[in-house]
């Protein structure tokens, strides 16, 4: 087996030094040793050691180990994850617990046990490839994010309205406040969540987004807190939550209107004192992540007819961002087509298309019941369903191809038609899953059930 792990062995005992190096030698990769601890930083400039042996004292006579301390506490600044086994004197107990206490990983006594020494140090050695690991992860995961995160900033909005919104997102953006977003389906929330997440100092970690409509009430606390393995039936092993997950980060709670209240006090919990328990575990975790929740319903008036915990709406509403409804900011209807004619033409290879006149003004003239996300649906299939490149009103296919008379089953059955009519419904509501549900006549989370069951 190749020998692995650098040491570096720091007393001044000449003798020790040479004994340890010999002994040493043939199960690390590479043993270097110093006298002198005055040459220690400069030894760690210049090589990256896996493990370093230090002594407790130095100077002869003096036993309180105070030098062996202060150069831990040097090795330490200068890495801190550097693995530091201390070497004591025979009966220096005390005196060892203290420097783990202080960061050592752990300590060797000279009475020379060479078996005990040698686990000790390949101990280390397994602790500081450890140690590495997750400092080379966290990298990765920072670039990660700031892929992610890179040329995602696309929030189009003229408007006077936008405008307002934009205006708060600059001024709290930049701090930790907990913010609400409401506006109806389809309006963006989600989208400006991100922004506000883009914007933060938490930018180079990660944005979690939790749609809590979707979540089954049996899956809510093991979703958003994780579980211990054994915790239920099909708890196969330790699974983290969605808090602990954008711990660091933002964590955007999706549809809040929807969470049951018996849930909402759970939620509330977690979100006051920053810290959340596992399923099945007993020991709190810290977590410091900053909320956005989003919804479209009145949680004013939930909190009036006794439907939403007054305190939670408090800890999440620190700042209130409402956004417009298509229909409050016509203005912007022309630069959301071309937007999404840009990016349809590109995805589906079509040559460039433009709006004529009469084209635009039917679009500025609907209703846009879903919002952008209708507009975006609309937008798709006039990109696909249309050759020319100046596209003309009746070219704008807005609910035309799909009326509700057009949905009639060919059959009755139940169980036949549900796959279809989900299909139908979301196809006809533009992918508004609210709408969709509203249509079908069950709750969101129902919907999402079915679309798991039917892998819609
Ligand atoms: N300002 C914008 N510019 C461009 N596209 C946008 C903008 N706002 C929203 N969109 C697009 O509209 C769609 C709906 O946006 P988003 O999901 O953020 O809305 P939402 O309000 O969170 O919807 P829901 O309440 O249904 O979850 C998305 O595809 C998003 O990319």
């Amino acid at each position: 087996m190749p020998k692995k792990g650098k040491l570096l062995i720091v007393d001044d005992n000449e003798e020790l030094l040479f004994a340890f190096q010999l002994f040493l030698k043939p199960h690390f990769e590479l043993v270097d040793t110093i006298n002198n601890p005055n040459l220690l930083l400069s030894k760690l400039r210049e090589k990256e050691y896996d493990v370093i042996m230090l002594d407790m004292n130095f100077r002869a006579g003096i036993n309180s180990g105070n030098e062996g301390l202060y150069w831990l506490s040097q090795i330490l600044e200068y890495d801190k994850n550097a693995c530091v086994v201390f070497i004591t004197a025979y009966g220096d107990i005390e005196l060892a617990v203290k420097a783990m206490k202080e960061g050592a990983v752990d300590f060797v006594q000279k009475s020379w046990d060479e078996k005990h020494i040698l686990s000790t140090l390949l101990s280390a050695y397994k602790l500081r490839c450890s140690k590495m690991e997750i400092k080379s992860l966290k990298k990765k995961q920072k670039r990660l994010n700031q892929e992610i995160n890179r040329n995602k900033s696309f929030v189009i909005g003229k408007s006077a309205r936008m405008q307002e919104v934009f205006r708060t997102v600059d001024k709290v953006a930049g701090t930790d406040a907990n913010i609400l977003i409401t506006g109806e389906n389809g309006t963006g929330k989600e989208v400006v969540a991100r922004e506000v997440h883009l914007r933060s100092k938490r930018n180079e970690q990660v944005f979690v987004h939790v749609d809590l409509g979707a979540i089954s009430e049996s899956l809510f606390e093991s979703e958003l807190f994780g579980h211990k393995k054994g915790a239920f039936t099909d708890a196969k092993e330790d699974r983290m939550g969605r808090f602990e997950l954008a711990s660091g980060g933002t964590l955007f709670l999706d549809e809040i209107g929807n969470v049951p209240l018996h849930l909402q006090t759970k939620l509330l919990t977690a979100i006051q004192r920053k810290e959340i328990i596992p399923v099945g575990g007993s020991t709190p975790i810290e977590i410091d992540v900053r909320i956005i929740a989003a919804t479209n319903c009145n949680l004013h008036q939930m909190v009036a007819d006794s439907l939403f915990r007054e305190d939670l709406l408090y800890r999440i509403n620190t700042i209130s961002l409402e956004l417009p409804s298509l229909m409050e900011r016509q203005e912007d209807i022309g630069e959301l087509s071309n937007f999404y004619l840009d990016k349809f033409t590109k995805q589906y290879d079509k040559p460039a298309m433009e709006l004529n006149k009469a084209a635009l003004t039917k679009l500025e003239k609907h209703k846009w019941p879903g919002n952008i996300r209708e507009l975006q649906h609309v937008m798709e299939k006039t990109v696909i369903l249309n050759d020319s490149v100046n596209l003309q009103a009746e070219d704008i296919l807005i609910g035309e191809s799909l009326k509700k008379k057009e949905l009639m089953p060919d059959s009755f059955n139940l169980l036949d038609n549900e796959k279809v009519l989900i299909e139908k419904a979301i196809q006809f509501t533009g992918g508004n899953m609210s709408l969709a549900a509203k249509e079908l006549g069950i709750n969101r989370s129902t919907l999402y059930d079915k679309i798991k069951k039917y892998d819609l």
